[in-house]
């Protein structure tokens, strides 16, 4: 699928993403959100599923109990781009919508 992304790279993009970091040997963040328990992080998981369909763009993620923990990159960029920084804010107002701790 072709579509228009804007490369902005991890670097770039982190200073505007607090609590995020680098992961080594890629262009990519990653965040671990902690919750209250499992219902608020499936919450949470839940309407930025709902989001990743929409965008067709993707999270990397795991899930265990309360925690998330998150990679984004763009794979077909093979780096950070627009559609990251999207998902990473988005992230950040759903996070605070489901009581992360
Ligand atoms: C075919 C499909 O549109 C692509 O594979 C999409 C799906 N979701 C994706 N998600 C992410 N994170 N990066 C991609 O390049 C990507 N590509």
């Amino acid at each position: 699928m072709t579509r228009t992304t804007t490369f902005i790279g991890a670097a770039a993009a982190l200073p505007n993403l607090p609590g995020w970091n680098a992961v080594d040997g890629r262009d990519a963040i990653h965040k671990t959100f902690l919750f209250a328990d499992f219902n608020a992080a499936f919450g949470f998981m839940t309407q930025v599923a709902l989001l990743a369909e929409k965008m067709d763009h993707h999270p990397e993620w795991s899930n265990v109990y309360n925690r998330v923990t998150v990679t984004l990159t763009t794979h077909d960029a093979n780096g950070i781009t627009d559609l990251d920084m999207r998902m990473a804010q988005f992230m950040e107002q759903a996070a605070l919508a489901h009581g992360k701790h």
